[in-house]
């Protein structure tokens, strides 16, 4: 089988890597390539890696274009998902990398987002309880934030087991391509090189109901979390502190175990040997997340170290393993499971 791709949004960060990955994806032909000001421009000149789509001219973005696809992506910044989505067609599979279909509550769209809230699609992280069975052969896909994939990953078998309190504390490192590539002024060069900084402190970030929503989601009962993500100067990579009050009775080798069950048959999660920590370094360009999990016996705390990469398994290789499963194709097809390093 050959489906016929379009990437909208392909001159950016995240449909740069979509389109590494889709080069070498065995069932997919690509199509059309849209965005916005860069309409009219070779991609080479964009995403000079991007070899073999050096000389395609970049299309701009409308349901016309992108009409004639079987699998349209959209990797469009928040809100611009939605309308363009409902003028596709509901036999054409739409995967949406923004965050327009991630919520299942308006008021939390609202809220966090302050615009109209475009419904919720199955949620494009398979390795969560129940999400792989909704997304196979479904034609909506929303692809989850690349924060919430690494903590959700975290602490998904902590609560399927209940072996945690629902009172999460998540700190994560994160590279520069997270926040795109148009010019903001804190990612400057001279801003970002040589320092760390924290931002969105004090549950003001925008990824927070995403993980709630997931944690709860699992745990069968409300999860608050607290999550501080910090600028650190790489271009790639998430690394993930995640950790909650252990429930009574819980200990280490309960989940040990846990842990071990959960992710014992998933291709892309990697339970360390006990004593390894996870890197950013081993994920890059890998759809693969490193995790390692212990109990801090004083503190009376699970904590859950994991890496991705933030433009891989973070966003453009859960849309690849997603889009695999929506069309009923093996679900590692395409996607690379070995990282740069170093
Ligand atoms: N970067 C990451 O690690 C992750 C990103 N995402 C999500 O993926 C989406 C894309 O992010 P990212 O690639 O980082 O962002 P970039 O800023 O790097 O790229 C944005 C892309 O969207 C195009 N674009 C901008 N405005 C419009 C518009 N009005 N209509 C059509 N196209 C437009 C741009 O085209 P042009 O070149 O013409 O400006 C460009 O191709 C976002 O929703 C982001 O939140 C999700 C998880 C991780
Ligand atoms: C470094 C950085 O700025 N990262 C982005 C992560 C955005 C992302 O990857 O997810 P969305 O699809 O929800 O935008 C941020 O914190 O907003």
């Amino acid at each position: 089988m050959t489906v016929k791709v379009a990437v909208a949004g392909a001159t950016g960060y995240a449909g740069g890597e979509l389109l590494r990955l889709l080069l070498t994806h065995p069932d997919v032909s690509i199509g059309a390539l849209t965005a916005a000001s860069s309409a009219g421009t070779p991609l080479g000149q964009l995403q000079p890696q991007l070899v073999p789509l050096a000389d395609r001219v970049v299309a701009e973005t409308s349901a016309e274009t992108l009409a004639g696809h079987d699998v349209v992506f959209l990797a469009l910044p928040h809100g611009h998902s939605g309308e363009l989505a409902a003028r596709l067609g509901d036999d054409v599979l739409v995967v949406d990398m923004g965050a327009d279909h991630r919520l299942g509550e308006a008021a939390d769209w609202q809220r966090w987002y302050g615009s109209e809230h475009s419904g919720v699609w199955p949620y494009g992280l398979p390795e969560l309880p129940g999400a792989r069975e909704r997304l196979r052969g479904s034609r909506r896909v929303a692809v989850p934030g690349c924060f919430p994939t690494g903590g959700s990953l975290a602490l998904a078998p902590a609560y399927g087991a209940g072996l945690a309190e629902p009172d999460v504390t998540i700190v994560a490192v994160t590279g520069t391509s997270g926040a795109g590539r148009s010019l903001k002024p804190h990612l400057l060069g001279s801003e970002v090189m040589g320092s760390a900084s924290a931002y969105g402190v004090g549950g003001a970030h925008r990824h927070t109901p995403e993980f709630t929503q997931n944690l709860s989601a699992v745990a069968g009962r409300p999860v608050t979390v607290s999550f501080t993500p910090v600028l650190a100067p790489m271009p790639r990579g998430i690394l993930t502190t995640a950790s909650a009050p252990l429930a009574a009775g819980a200990d280490a080798a309960a989940v040990r175990d846990a842990y071990e069950k959960a992710y014992a048959d998933e291709p892309f999660v990697r339970l360390l040997p006990e004593g390894q920590w996870p890197t950013t370094a081993a994920t890059v360009g890998s759809n693969t997340v490193l995790l390692q999990v212990t109990v801090d016996p004083d503190a009376g705390r699970l904590v859950v170290v994991a890496a991705i990469d933030n433009l891989t398994k973070g966003t453009a290789g859960g849309a690849v393993q997603s889009m695999n499963l929506a069309l009923g194709l093996p679900e590692t097809t395409g996607l690379p499971m070995v990282g740069v390093a170093p």
